[in-house]
């Protein structure tokens, strides 16, 4: 590896070595921008990567809350603020028993990118908390989301910082976030992103990330003069971003044949049909059940405990659950059964070892940081519509994300194309996304 990588990591390694998933964004992002930085020298005088993997702030707070037993309990809440060059910070919140700064720092860091591709003017961070929603009640769920909300207002703010949902954040939480947010600070602000369409959300934002990513994988696979009709589809998660990433390939004649949960995966060979898809909805978001149950329900269904999904024959996989969710042995299963097309709805969702078994297959390989750019594209135009006082309609939000999916695409393509013609989607997002953030930072001096 190119020795200026090298000495840029242990140094990044001397502040963060106890943070591996950090770690693990900011290598893959070093290999594609350090050599273009290498060409541009005024990015390497001004130390601008430098700046960027330090966060400009990191909040850290007690959140406690009672149960429905009477029993107090503990949490930590986080905000991290990695980089407000382009715009208010923009990202999601997550709680989730395995939240923590590290977790947290990559995700921000990753946001950064992604929101520059996006091309609208969003600054990247995300948030979150170790607060486990599983098996909790609404009223559990209120009671700590106020709590969080209680102190989180005092950092964010509708030109400042705009939080959103990600892994246990959804229309509920959002929900009792925003109620408490307004009661403290006493103004109806578009300070949250994903809130319900009677009091300021957007239609298509719930859609908007699954939908993106098939979007991002339509894209890459018209470049081959290939379509997704008729191609078999392996989602794994079944949470937000799966269940709309499957809609979408059905919508568009593909045949989803697997989605999972924490707990196993299910394999549908008959394919998981609109009907099936409403069942998977109804039982996670209202019932919040076990991807399992679907087996009874559907025998044609067999269920895998414990098992990822990747070992199942497919056209196109949609990673849409958590970081790290594919290894390098998944991977290359993938590539042994045919598979021709990842587009990632999850967040670093594919080892090291796993992005380069795709590349050097040269597969159809999208990372997360732009094919899963939908959800946040939706909520910036979400911000527009409350800037405006106005909503739009369903087609107008669509055609929009399907726009700005289409532009994503075309830069990875700029910054990503290879002297043999294969485009590595990973570098092109690096560096584009990079570009459009360091110039703004060269513009806005050394602070
Ligand atoms: N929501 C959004 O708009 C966006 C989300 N993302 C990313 O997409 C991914 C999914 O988010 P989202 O759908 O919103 O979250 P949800 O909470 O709605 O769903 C998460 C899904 O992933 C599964 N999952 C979570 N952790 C693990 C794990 N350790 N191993 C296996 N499965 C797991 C969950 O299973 P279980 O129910 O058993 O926990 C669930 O099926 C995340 O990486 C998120 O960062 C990216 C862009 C935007
Ligand atoms: O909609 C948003 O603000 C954030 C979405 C998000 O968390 C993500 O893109 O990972």
């Amino acid at each position: 590896m190119d020795a200026s990588i090298n000495s840029f990591m242990a140094e990044v390694k001397k502040r963060n070595s106890h943070q591996p998933e950090f770690m693990q964004a900011v290598q893959e992002v070093a290999e594609s921008v350090i050599p273009y930085i290498a060409k541009h020298k005024i990015y390497k005088d001004q130390k601008i990567l430098e700046r960027m993997v330090e966060p400009e702030r990191l909040i850290s707070f007690r959140v406690v809350w009672y149960d429905d037993t009477g029993k107090i309990h503990v949490n930590r809440g986080y905000r991290v603020q990695m980089n407000s060059a382009i715009g208010p910070y923009k990202g999601g919140l997550r709680f989730h028993p395995t939240v923590n700064a590290s977790i947290l720092k990559f995700l921000a860091f990753e946001q950064v990118f992604k929101n520059s591709l996006t091309t609208l003017p969003m600054g990247g961070g995300k948030g979150g908390s170790d607060f486990d929603p599983k098996g909790k009640s609404d009223n559990e769920i209120m009671r700590f989301c106020q709590s969080f909300m209680t102190e989180l207002c005092r950092h964010i703010g509708p030109f400042t910082d705009i939080p959103a949902g990600d892994i246990g954040v959804g229309a509920r939480e959002i929900g009792f976030m925003f109620g408490t947010y307004k009661k403290i600070k006493n103004e109806f602000t578009g300070v949250l992103t994903g809130k319900g369409l009677s009091w300021g959300g957007s239609k298509i934002r719930p859609e908007s990330t699954g939908y993106g990513t098939v979007y991002f994988a339509q894209s890459m696979l018209k470049t081959k003069n290939d379509e997704v009709k008729g191609k078999t589809v392996v989602v794994s998660g079944s949470g937000n971003v799966a269940q709309f990433a499957a809609e979408k390939i059905i919508d568009l004649g593909g045949k989803v044949i697997a989605l999972s949960d924490s707990g196993g995966c299910i394999h549908d060979s008959d394919g998981i049909d609109e009907k099936k898809l409403d069942f998977i909805m109804n039982l996670k978001n209202e019932e919040r059940g076990r991807i399992s149950e679907y087996t009874k329900k559907y025998p044609s269904g067999k269920y895998y405990k414990g098992k990822r999904p990747w070992h199942i024959k497919c056209d196109i996989a949609m990673p849409c659950a958590t970081e790290n969710e594919l290894d390098e042995r998944d991977a290359k299963n993938l590539l042994k059964n045919g598979c021709i097309c990842v587009s990632e709805g999850a967040n670093m969702p594919s080892t090291p070892g796993a992005m380069q078994a795709f590349r050097k297959a040269k597969i159809l390989y999208a990372p997360g940081k732009a094919s899963n750019a939908g959800g946040v594209s939706a909520s910036g135009l979400e911000m527009t519509q409350n800037s405006l006082r106005y909503s739009w309609i369903r087609e107008k939000v669509d055609d929009r994300l399907r726009g700005i999916m289409e532009n994503i695409h075309d830069s990875c393509v700029k910054y990503g194309m290879e002297e043999d013609g294969y485009c590595n989607y990973v570098k092109g997002a690096n560096i584009a996304g990079f570009v459009k953030v360091a110039d703004a930072m060269l513009a806005q001096g050394v602070i």
